[in-house]
């Protein structure tokens, strides 16, 4: 696509935002016409108002502010068993106390498609990307050279690099958008970052929350990024912070929930005011790494840079904790109507958290293995909280849980209406990118630029419509082996 083509686009988003924006000022001010003539004549009609205040409705939900927060986002239906309930309650369900709300997040709209004209260089990048590290063995390069494959086998791939998947995903990852040459990351303190981080997840000997769950974790943001051409309305930052933010996520984890932290009064807990205990350490440690001279990837940031790297970084890693999953669901359920609108931190933070849980999407190997890992590391906590004395918590008993119903119930309400929100959104924003007909409304702009520009819509559009359909295949597949496990 020229450079002409993409500043068409872009133009086209602006005005946009500033045709709502201007409906917004004129409904405003009409409504306000109205008022001052009640207070006078006191003849104004329900008729008259009807109108003004439904378009004034529909612009201020698409707004900047964000729609409004509702607890009964989840309806678990009665044939969920109760400890499955109590615990998709108790973990998914937004807090009174939450730290930070979706719809008070910093908005500054897809500001990654303004930004959009050297960004959208990046996808031509990636196909071309030479770099490459040294020392890599010939296993390791043919598996990196599948890292956008949504396919990609993290358990196989840990074993060929010697149990450091998550060293070679982070840099091949980051290799691929150009962002070690960008921000003029030098080979041996990427590898010496990597490698500490990579460590620290392996500290604690967590069967799940280890280095192959990061890995899994990054791969999946990156893949996700790359087939549904995000690339595109992210600027370098942003890609960068939403690589680093994925690889340092659960960096450290105890193998214990957040609610374990506060009932047990842990120095965890105290330092972080019971408030997204976990999540907060993550970030402390991952962001301690760089302090250090020889393993600070962060050198080659500017100010500017790092101040909007960090912000990213902090709320897409808080955006992990799952006490605001719906919250996050409410924002996407109708910021997929607007696209442009949208807050490029929140989306982030979105695909984030839905790369947490996407294993269920992946195939049935994968799937199965991660989750025999996730309740040993589940059932250890019960036996710990067994042995204080205190009660099991939901889906920690070994002696009672039954695996297959519980993951029946987490697919049915976390995982699939996640990735419909997820893939709904990606379209939104794929048909926004090049929205033909806003471009056109510009007497500046001419008709003979349109048949490129809805070529290049279907390509995008596809991208999300062949995304869906992968990790739906996969959904059905795993749900089918749960419910014929459930039923031996
Ligand atoms: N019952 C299940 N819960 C799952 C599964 N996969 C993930 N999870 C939950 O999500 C969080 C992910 O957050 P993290 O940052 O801690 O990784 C995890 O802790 C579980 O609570 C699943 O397959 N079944
Ligand atoms: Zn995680």
């Amino acid at each position: 696509m020229s450079s002409k083509e993409r500043a068409l686009w872009i133009l086209g988003l602006r005005q946009r935002d500033k045709f709502r924006k201007k409906q917004l000022h004129q409904v405003a001010k009409r409504l306000e016409t109205l008022l001052e003539r009640h207070s006078l004549e006191k003849n104004v009609t329900v008729e008259e108002l009807i109108g003004p205040t439904k378009l004034a409705v529909q612009l201020l939900k698409t707004s900047l502010k964000g729609p409004a927060i509702n607890n009964d986002f989840v309806k678990i239906d009665s044939t969920v068993p109760h400890e499955v309930r109590q615990w998709l309650m108790s973990t998914f369900t937004p807090q009174k106390i939450s730290a930070r709300s979706v719809g008070e997040s910093r908005r500054k709209g897809l500001k990654g498609i303004v930004a959009g004209i050297s960004a959208a260089i990046r996808m031509e990048k990636l196909s071309v990307s030479k770099n490459e590290m040294a020392g890599l063995t010939d296993d390791i390069k043919r598996q990196l050279g599948n890292i956008s494959s949504w396919n990609f086998d993290i358990f196989e791939f840990s074993r060929i690099s010697s149990n450091r998947p998550l060293l070679y995903v982070l840099y091949q990852s980051l290799a691929s958008f150009d962002l070690l040459a960008d921000f003029r990351i030098k080979e041996p303190v990427l590898m010496n970052f990597a490698a500490r981080i990579e460590d620290l997840y392996l500290t604690n000997k967590n069967p799940y929350h280890n280095d192959i769950h990061a890995a899994d974790v990054t791969q999946a943001l990156f893949s996700m990024i790359d087939l549904n051409g995000a690339q595109v309305w992210l600027d370098n930052v942003e890609l960068f912070a939403a690589l680093f933010a994925a690889a340092i996520h659960d960096v450290s984890h105890s193998g214990t929930t957040n609610n374990f932290h506060v009932m047990t009064k842990s120095n965890l807990a105290n330092l972080y005011n019971d408030r997204s205990v976990l999540e907060n350490f993550h970030l402390t440690t991952g962001f301690g790494v760089c302090a250090k001279e020889e393993s600070n990837i962060l050198a080659g940031l500017n100010d500017k840079q790092f101040f909007n790297f960090r912000k990213i970084v902090i709320d897409m890693v808080l955006a992990t904790d799952m006490v605001f999953h719906n919250e996050h669901l409410i924002y996407f359920s109708d910021v997929k109507n607007s696209p442009s609108l949208a807050d490029t931190t929140t989306v982030l933070g979105f695909m984030l958290h839905s790369a947490d849980i996407s294993h269920s999407l992946r195939p049935w190997k994968h799937h199965e293995k991660m989750v025999e890992d996730l309740f040993e590391e589940f059932f250890r906590q019960g036996d710990k909280e067994a042995a204080a004395g205190f009660t099991i918590s939901p889906l920690c008993d070994r002696a009672t849980l039954q695996i297959p119903n519980s993951q029946i119930s987490f697919n049915k309400y976390i995982i699939e209406p996640t990735f419909t929100a997820l893939t709904d959104f990606f379209k939104a924003a794929n048909d926004c990118l090049f929205d033909v007909d806003g471009i056109l409304e510009d007497p500046h702009n001419s008709q003979a630029d349109a048949p490129d520009l809805a070529a290049q819509r279907k390509i995008f559009k596809n991208k999300a419509v062949r995304f869906e359909k992968t990790w739906k295949g996969h959904l059905k597949k795993n749900l089918q082996n749960w419910e014929k496990a459930a039923k031996k």
